[in-house]
Formats: C-alpha cells, structure tokens, sequence
C-alpha cells in the first residue's frame, strides 16, 4: 500500500539504533520508504547485524560516540557525502545510572557521565545535524528521545531525570531558532518498556515494567511497546507533521493526565 510509504526518498540517522528504541524505530523507517537509514551507536556488532538485516545498500552502521562532537559531525558528514542529503536526524542514543542516585547519595562521577551522553551528547546531534540541514537549504526533521520522567518527580534517577529534562529544553529553543530554516525538532516520551537500558536499573523484562508502571497509567490493557514509540517517531519524521515543531508527544498510556488529588464522589 503506497500510503504507508510516509518516509519515502527520506535520508535519516537514527544514534543508538543499535538495540532497543533505535534498532524498531531503524527498521521501521526502512519500512515506510526511507532511502537510506545510517545507525550510529558504538556497538559495532549489533549495529552491524541490524544494519545487514535491514539491507546494506540502504541501511549502514557507522561508529559514533555522541558524546565526541567530532565523530557526530563525521557521521552527518558521511551521510550526507554518500546518500545525498540529511532529512531526518533520530537522536535517540542515551544511558543511565546503574545505582539510585537519590539526592542523598548522588554520585557525581555517574551524574556527569550520564548527562555527557543524554543531555550533552543530544545537543551535538541536534547541533550538527541542523548545521548540514541548513548548509544543504531543504529543510528537515530532528527528533529526540526525552522520557516521560522529564515531567515527573522521581523516588531515584535524579541524574536521568535532569539529563532528560534537559533534552525537552534544548528541542524547544531549538524548535524555535530552527523554524526559520525550514527544520522541524520535535521529542517522544515514552514511559518505561524493557531494553538493555532499563535491565541496568532493575527492570529486565516486560512483566518487571508492567508490574512497576501498570499501576500508574491511566490506560488498561495495553503495555508500552517498542513499536508504539516508533510509530510516535515515524509520524514526526514524516511530512504528515509538517506544521509540527517544538512538540513533546508523550507516549506514556496517560501518565502526563492523573489526577493529583483524589476527588471525592
Ligand atoms: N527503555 C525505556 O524505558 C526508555 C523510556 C524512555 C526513554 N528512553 C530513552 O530511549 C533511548 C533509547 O534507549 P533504549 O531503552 O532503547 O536502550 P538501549 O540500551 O537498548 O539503547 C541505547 C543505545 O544507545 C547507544 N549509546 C549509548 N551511549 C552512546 C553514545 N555515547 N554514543 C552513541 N551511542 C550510544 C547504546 O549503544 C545502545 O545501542 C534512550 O535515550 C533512553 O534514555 C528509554
């Protein structure tokens, strides 16, 4: 069906599409027609792997530490040089504590670590990106992967929290300083579902998340899937959403809309 090819002639990179969020969200643009699909993370196997699947003339892995400036514009650069342009950026790659990092015992090696990767290294992805975006004049759509706790108060991962806090801040003063180039920035917020990420902060599996977060989302029946954040991503990615910039879509079963008092009946 030509109309699910919403993605069509698009050239996009996706950082940390070697596992995870990244690697559904890698298959789903090459799904819905993107020309080329470039995944940047440091895991040369997996990214290997997943870029062969997808397809080696379309989709390729190349090495990229968000948190080395350098290498970010040297993947923009080479995609650029070898597909013909720049359409969509997808920066997705991030990390979190393996401890609580409650206030109290905040452990600041971790904390910079943590925001070097989440909040540091997404604004060198959203810097060079739109720098090639605006060198090459057709405009563009950057996306970023906050997190539903960037609206919350957290009983741990107050590291995280800020880093991605931090991320909202940046698409917003981006949205607004990019508008005039024709670039889009727009982030997606999902609420927990089990990757690698979350197995370092004690939740490996499915059943862990829903136990965890079932209780607190306003939607039954339904658990949080890798596709459903894709399907939030693609839609931004796409020219479907072309008067939609500066936007978090929240993809969290409700959580952003609880209540915060009980009403009485
Ligand atoms: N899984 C969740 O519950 C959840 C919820 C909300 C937001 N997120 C965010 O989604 C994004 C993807 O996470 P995920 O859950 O798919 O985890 P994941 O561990 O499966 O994927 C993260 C990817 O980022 C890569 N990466 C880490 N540091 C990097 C760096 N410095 N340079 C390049 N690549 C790097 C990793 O190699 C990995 O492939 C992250 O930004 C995460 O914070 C995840």
């Amino acid at each position: 069906m030509a109309s699910v090819k919403k993605l069509a002639g698009k050239v996009a990179i996706v950082t940390g599409g070697a596992s995870g969020i990244g690697e559904v969200i890698a298959r789903l643009f090459a799904e819905r027609g993107a020309r080329a699909v470039v995944i940047a993370d440091m895991q040369p196997e997996k990214g290997g792997t997943v870029a062969e699947s997808i397809g080696g003339r379309r989709c390729s892995y190349v090495h990229c530490d968000i948190t080395d400036e350098e290498q970010v514009r040297s993947v923009v650069d080479w995609t650029a040089a070898t597909y013909g342009g720049v359409d969509v950026m997808f920066c997705n790659a991030g990390t979190a504590s393996a401890t609580a990092q409650t206030v109290l015992d905040l452990d600041l090696a971790q904390f910079d670590r943590v925001m070097r990767v989440n909040a540091r290294g997404t604004a060198a992805c959203v810097k060079q990106a739109a720098r090639k975006m605006v060198e090459l004049g057709r405009g563009g759509a950057i996306i970023c992967t906050a997190s539903a706790t960037a609206n919350h108060a957290g009983p741990n991962l107050t590291d995280y929290i800020m880093s991605k806090r931090g991320v909202l801040g940046l698409v917003r003063s981006a949205s607004l300083q990019l508008g005039v180039h024709g670039i889009r920035v727009n982030s997606v917020s999902p609420t927990a579902l089990a990757t690698p990420l979350t197995a370092t902060i004690g939740l490996r599996t499915a059943a862990d998340v829903e136990s965890f977060y079932g209780q607190v989302t306003s939607l039954k029946g339904v658990a949080i899937t890798a596709e459903h954040v894709a399907e939030a991503v693609a839609f931004l990615a796409s020219d479907e959403a072309a008067f939609v910039t500066g936007h978090d879509l929240a993809v969290d079963g409700g959580l952003q809309c609880l209540p915060f008092v009980a009403v009485a009946k």
